[in-house]
């Protein structure tokens, strides 16, 4: 059933810059529901922009951030990382008084800093936040409303922070179906680049790596499902994973050489025909992974 009443919208017009997968769901996901009043674009691409229109996502655009946001109650920025800072400098001259600020970036820290940087004044309406819940697919073309269903949310929000704006941005999310949590931006950075930044660095390296095993795509050939399933995730688009891995480089440090020196002692077990260590790996790989499924079905 359609949650649908006279009730104003949570948010009456929503600015969203950098209309892409990320940005575009939330914007369909508050629209299905008649939870949002106008939604206007922001982004450099023109073309980009008119296909959001097309596709109903939004209702008109602007290339100019401070035009996008003016009278806006609430901008989401939904940009690469690396433009995170340049679109806060360029929102910050068009924010009204009360509007809150979000952000959808794949790493915390980093975009608090940028954001520290030059957000002036609008740094209290600033509620720092990740969904985890994505595809490998980019662009407004592959946006769906249901992408946050069921998904969780992790706001990271700041000892300044307004309570008010971090209500907002969690009314907003849970609207789109989310389960949200808070968490400190620094455990969130942690946390993430061990389930997510290391997977699609692992995944990127195993697939670049094959490759080269020969000068033709030969093996590819032999694939089976297990590669296409633990692969996927390399048909991400590589500059977003380059800026989350540059972002957030200690904490995929720290992963990339945990699993280095597991890999290592797999090896050394390989080599040492020690079939007794390769049950208990894989005996306890499968076991976590089956809590893990079990804990995405409760
Ligand atoms: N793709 C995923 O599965 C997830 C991505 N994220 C984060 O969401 C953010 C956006 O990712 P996607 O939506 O996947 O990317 P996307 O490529 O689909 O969309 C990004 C949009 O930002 C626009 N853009 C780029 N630079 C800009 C600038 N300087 N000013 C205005 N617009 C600009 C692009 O033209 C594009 O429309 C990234 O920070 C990423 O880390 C978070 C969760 C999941
Ligand atoms: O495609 C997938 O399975 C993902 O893991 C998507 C994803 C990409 C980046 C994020 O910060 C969160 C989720």
């Amino acid at each position: 059933m359609v949650e649908q009443d006279n009730n104003p919208p949570a948010v009456k017009r929503l600015a969203v810059i950098g209309v892409g997968l990320i940005g575009g769901s939330l914007a369909r996901a508050l629209r299905a529901i008649g939870q949002v009043g106008e939604v206007v674009g922001c982004g450099r691409n023109v073309a980009h922009l008119q296909r959001g229109m097309d596709l109903g996502v939004i209702d008109t655009f602007a290339t100019d951030p401070v035009e996008a946001v003016a009278g806006a109650d609430m901008v989401l920025v939904a940009v690469p990382l690396s433009a995170m800072r340049q679109v806060f400098a360029a929102i910050e001259p068009g924010l009204g008084p009360d509007t809150v600020i979000s952000d959808v970036g794949s790493a915390k820290v980093s975009v608090i800093e940028d954001a520290r940087a030059v957000l002036g004044s609008a740094l209290d309406r600033f509620v720092p936040g990740h969904p985890i819940a994505g595809t490998e697919k980019s662009g407004v073309e592959a946006s769906f409303p249901d992408l946050y269903r069921g998904r969780r949310v992790i706001l990271t929000p700041m000892a300044e922070t307004r309570p008010e704006a971090l209500q907002l941005v969690r009314r907003v999310w849970r609207l789109a179906g989310a389960e949200v949590t808070d968490m400190a931006p620094e455990h969130h950075d942690e946390v993430l680049a061990a389930t997510s930044h290391l997977p699609h660095v692992l995944a990127y390296g195993l697939v670049d790596t094959l490759s080269r095993w020969s000068d033709r795509d030969e093996i590819f050939q032999y694939a089976a499902g297990g590669f296409r399933d633990f692969t996927r995730i390399a048909s991400s688009d590589p500059a977003m994973w380059r800026d989350i891995c540059l972002a957030n480089h200690d904490a995929v440090v720290v992963a990339l050489e945990r699993y280095s020196a597991a890999l290592a002692t797999l090896t050394d077990a390989v080599r040492e025909r020690d079939g007794d260590q390769l049950i208990a790996c894989f005996s306890n790989a499968r076991d976590a992974r089956q809590r893990f499924l079990d804990m995405l079905e409760r």
